[in-house]
Parts: C-alpha cells; sequence; structure tokens
C-alpha cells in the first residue's frame, strides 16, 4: 500500500510541511495563540501571527520555540499536532513515515517529546534529522560524495554553519543569532535613536525592506509608526538603510566570525573542495540583503544564496524520503 510520507521543518519562525507526490502543502508561521485563562489553544499559525502584539489581556500570541529551543514544550506539541492533524493522516491509504527537522540545539528529552507527538498524530516511524544536513540537501549539494561542502543556514532563532562530507556533518557550530536576534537589535536601536516604541513586526518589516549588512549595499527608506516613549502618542519617522546596517553590525560579526571558526577547523582537503564549491545559504535570513557580498569578502571564497532558502530544509526531507531505501536516514 502506498504511504505518502511526510517531511517536516519545525523551525522556530516557520514550519513547512513535504507531502511525497505532493511537495510543500504547508508553510505557517511557529505562532500559536491561547486563552490564559483556560490554557485553550485559540489559533494556530497564520491565524495567530495575525494576533502578536494586538491581543487582548486574556489572550497570548506566542513563538513557542523562540530564540531556537523549545520554550514552551506543550505548547509546541499542540502546535505538531494541530499541523499534522490539519493533513488528516489519520485518512492515508496506510500510516507515513514522517520526518522531522528540528532545531539543534533541543535536548534527548524534547526530542523523545516530539517523536512521541508525531506518533500519537498517526506517524508510523518518525526520524529526526539535524537541521544544517537537511538544508544543504535541499539546497541541492551532493553531500553524500567524499568532498566537502559548506552550508550557512540562518533561520530565525538559530545560524547553523557545517561542513558536510559522506553524508556526515565534519565541523559545525551553532549560535543563537539570526533573524530573532535582528529584529530585536532594530527594536532597540529605534528605542534609543528616536525614543519610539515598535512592535516584533514592525522591526521585522525594517529588516527586509531596508535593512542591509553591506556598506555598499542597498539605500532605501521607509516611514514607521510606533508609540513615542516621551508622549505615549502614535508617532511616524523615517528610517535609512545605512543606520540599520549599523544597528545589525554587531550581530551580524557574530555570523561571520561563526562561519570563520567552521572554516579554521575544517580539514585542509575539504577546505579545498569547499574554495572550488563555494559556501551555500539557506534559511531566511540568506535573504537578508548583502549577506552573502559581506560572507564573500570576510571568507575570501564564493558565497551563494540558495534558490528558496526559506524552503531548503523541506525541500530537503522530501530528498531524503525519496531516498529513504538507500539507508539515508538511521
Ligand atoms: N527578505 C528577508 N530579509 C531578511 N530576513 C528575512 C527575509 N525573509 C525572511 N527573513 C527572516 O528569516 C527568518 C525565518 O527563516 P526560516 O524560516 O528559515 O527560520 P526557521 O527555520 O523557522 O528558524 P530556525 O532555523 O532557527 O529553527 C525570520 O527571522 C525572517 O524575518
Amino acid at each position: 500500500m502506498f504511504a505518502k510520507d511526510i517531511g517536516i521543518d519545525l523551525g522556530t519562525a516557520n514550519v513547512l510541511i513535504h507531502v511525497k507526490g505532493k511537495g510543500i502543502v504547508l508553510n505557517e508561521p511557529s505562532v500559536v495563540a491561547i486563552d490564559k485563562k483556560s490554557s485553550k489553544v485559540l489559533a494556530v499559525g497564520e491565524e495567530a501571527r495575525q494576533m502578536v502584539g494586538r491581543t487582548p489581556g486574556n489572550i497570548i500570541a506566542i513563538r513557542p520555540m523562540k530564540d531556537g529551543v523549545i520554550a514552551d514544550f506543550d505548547v509546541t506539541e499542540a502546535m505538531l499536532r494541530h499541523f499534522i492533524n490539519k493533513l488528516n493522516v489519520k485518512g492515508f491509504l496506510s500510516k507515513p513515515r514522517i520526518l522531522i527537522c528540528c532545531p539543534t540545539n533541543i535536548t534527548s528529552v524534547e526530542q523523545k517529546a516530539i517523536r512521541q507527538a508525531a506518533e500519537k498524530s498517526g506517524g508510523k516511524k518518525i526520524f529526526l534529522e539535524e537541521e544544517p544536513k537537511v538544508s544543504a540537501i535541499g539546497a541541492g549539494m551532493d553531500i553524500f560524495q567524499p568532498s566537502g561542502n559548506m552550508v550557512v543556514d540562518i533561520g530565525g532563532g538559530t545560524t547553523d554553519v557545517a561542513v558536510l562530507s559522506m553524508g556526515d556533518i565534519v565541523t559545525s557550530q551553532s549560535i543563537k543569532v539570526a533573524g530573532d536576534t535582528f529584529d530585536n537589535d532594530i527594536t532597540q536601536y529605534i528605542k534609543k535613536q528616536y525614543k519610539l516604541l515598535i512592535g516584533e513586526r514592525t522591526a521585522e518589516n525594517i529588516k527586509m525592506n531596508v535593512g542591509t549588512v553591506f556598506p555598499k549595499g542597498r539605500n532605501e527608506q521607509m516611514d514607521i509608526r510606533g508609540r513615542d516613549m516621551v508622549s505615549g502618542l502614535p508617532r511616524t519617522i523615517t528610517v535609512h538603510s545605512e543606520e540599520i546596517g549599523n544597528a545589525l553590525k554587531e550581530s551580524i560579526y557574530l555570523v561571520v566570525h561563526a562561519a570563520k571558526s567552521v572554516l579554521e577547523q575544517t580539514p585542509p582537503e575539504l577546505s579545498a573542495d569547499i574554495i572550488d564549491r563555494g559556501v551555500f545559504l539557506t534559511g531566511g535570513g540568506a535573504l537578508l540583503n548583502g549577506i552573502d557580498q559581506l560572507l564573500a569578502e570576510e571568507l575570501k571564497v564564493p558565497v551563494f544564496i540558495s534558490d528558496n532558502p526559506l524552503n531548503c530544509v523541506a525541500i530537503g526531507t522530501g530528498i531524503l524520503l525519496d531516498n529513504i531505501d538507500k539507508g539515508v536516514l538511521q
């Protein structure tokens, strides 16, 4: 009987689900809205994201996996179950195998609980895989050959840097500096410079539309609204690329530093391969303006933004599941 195997990118910012034969069927933010009094889940995904920063006192819209770790396990489990149930796995001809990629820093207890949540939702066999490996595969790298491949995956909560060869990670580093940190840097800068309070979503919009991390990068401006810290009233200001670039500088150099230290620990033969093939950027942070140019300048190797960086992990799960009979998953 044909089972539609399922791949899940359980990211701190977004959850993507890939179903064999269908491609990516679900792509939603990792947000859950909860009624504080009854602890009832009111909304999950995009519907819950619309509520962030806009809820009345008794409702909270939370990101259960903020900062690259599972901050609230019960809510993460409820979210995972909600998304799998949406696929109506129980209506499949036979139980699917489920491959889940989750944040790199989670504990073995959390891993076990994620497995159990997926099993309860109807999975026959559950596999967990490391995110940088799967994103490298999704970016089109052939990591199963005896040659060096380097990937820098900049997500919402973590940046994972890894050198892979023969299907496994040779050297790697994971830091809790990624998209959320950049948003927070922008919020703090606007607060300090303009005495203006802005929400999470405004900070993210500034990062995407005006932000740059390369000195000769884009030169844009944008009007933003927030609450004046002195008068308490709404106020509009205009921000420019250069000032946002300065606000992001410190965090970006932590990413550069992580990439450099992984390269420094890489065996020379594999380093030579990386010079030939270049470094691939995956995850939403790969879309940050100028990040490819900055890394190329600092690492002295070619750097490429992969096609569809936000989808690499989900695409990678599909490729692994297609090759499951070759023993690519344990
Ligand atoms: N155009 C863009 N410019 C800059 N950042 C962007 C852009 N598009 C998305 N992002 C950022 O990418 C991040 C989300 O990326 P992604 O979905 O790869 O993370 P994730 O897989 O959920 O997180 P993690 O890998 O930490 O678990 C968010 O911080 C988002 O703001």
